[in-house]
């Protein structure tokens, strides 16, 4: 007999657990007791089989909107070699994660593609009496119900490019069984999990009735004891053609909850589970006719997403936040799958509930991880990748369905539609709900010890509920246990972990340590060389000190250098001073010179002034003579006069005496004239004489001064020449200092060179011996004490050397402080100089100015006497005319009158006459 599509009928419960009899759900231990066939033994051998959860990657492309907002790529995918790479910025750095699954399909990858390579044999699993459930779990928008349903069909009943994996895999189950000629029958059912409340998508929607009833009776969950789950009250519909599943696929699917995100403009908001059952009849062994079944669960899950990023607001957040939880729980269950924990938290969520048997269950599962390549989505990506490589851990143990007898299958089935026609006919007898008598009596048997058993069960019920209640109080002091137990795990998993990272240090340092030890050996090796290279270096170092002592050399040398410049600076202050001495004698001389010279021309002009005065005194006295003579020549006249006077008295007495008196009162006034000129005479030479001895006494003031002038300058020069004499003594002492000092660093250094190398060699000789019994530590003592050892005598070497450099500069500011009092003293005694030079030259000018005025003064004297010379000249001359004027007169009055005593004496006066006359004239 076989079984045709026509025989199948709606069921009332479904699920995801396996359902063997369209025509009645057989209970389980119904079946084993009655119809464990010979697959049996096979089966047994299944069940140790323990299979990885199949997992395969799928990377949709660049949506539009995201190569609008011009997304850079993140996601590159091998499907070569299975791998996805997913390149981060991390730090300015590219970070590349590479996740390898089962299979990996890219951007490019088609449906058929996908079907083809990784559902197809899962579908034939399925028409093998295996369970299988493939789902799909990605953040929202990246392609979950594309791959899962894709285009249902095209007009003319072909499946669309776009096809996904469900018309896909209706259209194969259809084909194969058409192709093996094969009894089946099959039926689907098409439910939505939407805030963990599940709807039948092919509950018929028109009739109220059925609403009513679904109002009334809503679909739950129940466990069939076994560990399976039952999904009760859901519509089961017979499909006897692909066209008719895409039908009621497209029906279903367009009573999902979808709603417009940011992230998706259809987004579903709920997760789907579509199931097609199969019930194939095997070909007979024997007289028995089996019959497989297969079951295909094809999950669509809600999309894991961000809130905030799909921009879910309010009621969307709240379906947000309820898929995330159901999803979340989902995460547990596979942790807890991958860990092999004891509890796998299953009845947390209705989701996990239902693909319980898929999650470590006896299904076969398959899971398309869905991810978008754009930078955008990284997070999400990453989660999802991480999610879904966990997942592939989890260990499903895949047990084919038993196959069913046909006997007793079609026993069921006769039983059922037995009571299915006594319902009918009762119906149609009694126009009501009447049931025939028998079946009346049985009933209320039935129904009597349904009472008893509920009464019976309300008290098991009571009983069970106060010792549920205490079990939940027992379950509730577990579960405090539990999370306490938890959190120890935690922290024991964290101790591990610490542990593990510890021991992987240890591990690393272990590593570190041999390659150090090997490291040490090899420096071991070296170090003999090192050493050897050491010694070397501290030969060099020794020549570089050498070096650094032909330096001290070369700097004694430029000391010497220096001492030589001084010596030579010196000797040019010396020079300077004797120079200056040479100098200032020089001008001494100078002054001396022109003192002497002043003296000279004093003395000439003293000369000058007695020479004047002896000629003026020589003209004096020869004038005198004249005088004289004139008055010897007078007198002698006045005699001859007073001869002829008295010759001619007594004719011209009165004549005579007027002429003796004129003549007396001329020579009176001549005598008068002559003592007051002698006595301005003498009184100009007294003046001139003391004008003389003021200038000679100036001269002698002055003198005396510039000698005064010239000793003080002859003191300072020589405090001068002591000071310089002393500076250089000062200098010649400190450089000589500076050398001991120089002499004793030098010592110092060559001394601690000496010890240092002492020092070295006993070191490396005692750590040669020590490093050969504990190579490790002595090698790190080794180092630490060569380097403090080397820091300790270059930091030795290098305070010497400072203290050197300070003492250098010390004595180098003493120097420079000694020349700079040098060369204040210098200034200030060159000031010294300058003031006394200047002032000598003041007092030189001044005298030289007072000589000059007294030169003046008696220019003026002499000035002066010559004029009373030459007013006594003039008076004298005047004089001279006047009185030869008067005495002409007085001669031609006395000769005119005398003319006529003449003539009248003429005879008598003729001889005298003569004489008179020529005496006269040569008097005149
Ligand atoms: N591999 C692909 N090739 C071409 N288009 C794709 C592909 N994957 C997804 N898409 C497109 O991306 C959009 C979103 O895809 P889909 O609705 O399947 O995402 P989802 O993961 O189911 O999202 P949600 O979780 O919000 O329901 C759709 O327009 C779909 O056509």
């Amino acid at each position: 007999m076989s079984l045709t599509p026509d025989q199948f009928r709606k069921g009332a419960m479904g699920g995801l657990v396996p359902s063997p009899s369209p025509f009645l759900t057989p209970r389980p231990e119904r079946r084993r007791a009655d119809s464990r066939g010979p697959d049996w033994f096979s089966n047994r051998q299944d069940r140790d089989k323990e299979v990885n959860v199949q997992v395969l990657l799928r990377c949709r492309p660049l949506s539009e909107d995201e190569q609008k907002m011009n997304a850079s790529r993140v996601i590159s995918c091998n499907e070569l070699k299975r791998e996805v790479t997913v390149s981060q910025n991390v730090a300015n750095k590219q970070v590349d994660r590479v996740f390898t699954f089962d299979k990996v399909f890219g951007p490019k990858a088609q449906q058929r593609t996908i079907y083809d390579q990784a559902i197809a044999p899962i579908v034939n699993e399925v028409l093998d009496g295996f369970n299988c459930t493939v789902f799909a779990y990605g953040q929202t928008g990246t392609g979950k119900t594309y791959t899962m349903e894709g285009g249902m069909r095209n007009k003319g009943g072909d499946l669309p490019a776009e096809a996904g994996v469900i018309p896909r895999a209706v259209r194969q189950i259809f084909d194969t069984l058409e192709a093996q000629n094969a009894d089946y029958s099959m039926k689907v059912t098409f439910l939505e999990l939407y805030n963990e409340e599940i709807t039948d998508l092919l509950a018929p929607e028109e009739s109220s009735r059925y609403a009513e009833d679904r109002q009334r009776k809503p679909i739950s969950l129940m466990e069939d004891g076994k560990g399976c789950v039952i999904v009760r009250g859901l519509e089961e519909e017979a499909v006897y053609s692909a066209n008719e599943i895409y039908t009621l696929l497209e029906r279903g699917a367009a009573k999902r909850r979808t709603a417009d995100t940011l992230l998706n403009k259809r987004s579903s908001r709920s997760h789907s589970v579509f199931s097609i059952t199969v019930h194939i009849k095997e070909s007979a062994v024997g007289d028995e006719e089996l019959i497989k079944c297969g079951k295909l669960n094809l999950v669509d899950l809600a999309g894991s997403e961000n809130i905030s990023r799909s921009g879910a607001r309010e009621g969307r957040a709240r379906e947000a936040g309820e898929i995330n939880k159901s999803l979340l729980t989902l995460g547990r269950v596979i942790s807890a799958l991958v860990e092999h924990s004891a509890h796998i938290p299953y009845r947390d969520s209705k989701l996990t509930r239902l693909l319980r048997d898929s999650l470590g269950g006896k299904t076969k599962t398959c899971i398309i991880a869905t991810i978008s390549p754009s930078a955008h989505s990284l997070e999400e990506t990453l989660s999802t990748l991480d999610y879904a490589y966990r997942a592939k851990n989890i260990k499903n143990r895949p047990e084919a369905n038993q196959k069913m007898s046909k006997a007793v299958l079609l026993k069921d089935l006769y039983l059922e539609i037995e009571r299915m026609k006594e319902d009918v006919r009762a119906a149609r007898d009694k126009n009501g709900v009447y049931i025939p008598h028998e079946r009346f009596v049985q009933e209320e048997a039935e129904k009597k010890a349904r009472m008893e058993k509920i009464e019976q069960l309300e008290n098991d019920l009571n009983l069970s509920e106060k010792q549920s209640n205490k079990y939940h109080e027992l379950y509730l002091t577990e579960q405090e246990q539990r999370l306490d137990l938890e959190s120890v795990l935690k922290d024991f998993k964290v101790n591990l972990e610490k542990t593990r990272t510890e021991l992987l240090d240890l591990q690393e340092n272990h590593r570190a340590a041999i390659l150090t030890l090997k490291e040490k050996e090899f420096i071991i090796s070296k170090l003999l060389c090192s050493e050897n290279s050491l010694i070397e270096r501290a030969k060099e170092l020794r020549s570089d000190l050498q070096h650094a002592s032909e330096d001290i050399n070369s700097l004694f040398a430029k000391l010497d250098d220096k001492d030589k410049m001084e010596a030579e600076n010196r000797s040019i202050v010396l020079t300077f001073g004797s120079r200056l001495d040479q100098r200032l004698k020089d001008l001494h001389k100078t002054i001396l010179g022109s003192v002497s010279q002043q003296h000279q021309q004093l003395r000439c002009m003293e000369e000058h002034a007695h020479s004047f005065l002896a000629s003026k005194c020589d003209a004096t006295k020869a004038l005198e003579s004249r005088i004289k003579n004139m008055t010897e020549t007078y007198a002698s006249g006045v005699i001859t006069m007073k001869e002829l006077a008295n010759k001619i008295q007594r004719s011209t007495s009165s004549d005579l005496k007027e002429m003796s008196f004129a003549f007396s009162s001329q020579i009176e006034a001549i005598e008068q004239f002559l003592v007051t000129a002698v006595l301005e005479a003498k009184k100009v030479i007294e003046d001139l004489q003391s004008s003389l001895n003021e200038q000679k006494e100036l001269l002698v003031f002055s003198a005396r001064q510039q000698e005064e002038g010239l000793h003080r300058n002859l003191i300072s020069a020589q405090e001068i020449s002591n000071a310089t004499f002393h500076f250089l003594t000062d200098i010649n002492n400190q450089a000589s200092k500076f050398m001991t000092v120089l002499e004793e660093m030098e010592a110092k250094k060559s001394q601690q060179l000496t010890n240092f190398e002492n020092r070295f060699k006993e070191e490396a000789v005692r750590e040669e011996k020590q490093a050969i019994e504990k190579i490790a530590a002595i090698l790190a003592t080794l180092t630490s004490n060569r380097s403090a050892m080397v820091s300790e005598a270059s930091g030795c070497m290098k305070d010497m050397d400072i203290q050197d450099n300070r003492t250098l500069q010390q004595q180098m500011s003493m120097m420079q402080q000694v020349s700079a009092d040098v060369g204040k003293e210098m200034c200030k005694y060159i000031e010294k100089v300058e003031s006394h030079f200047v002032k000598d030259t003041f007092s030189a000018a001044e005298s030289r100015g007072i000589m000059e005025d007294g030169l003046q003064e008696c220019s003026k004297i002499v000035n002066v006497s010559r004029q009373q010379w030459e007013n006594a000249k003039t008076y004298i001359n005047e004089l001279n005319k006047s009185s030869l004027a008067e005495i002409k007169s007085t001669v031609r009055e006395n000769i005119k009158r005398n003319h006529t005593v003449h003539e009248e004496l003429l005879s008598t006066l003729s001889s005298t006459g003569a004489e008179v006359g020529a005496r006269t004239e040569i008097c005149i």
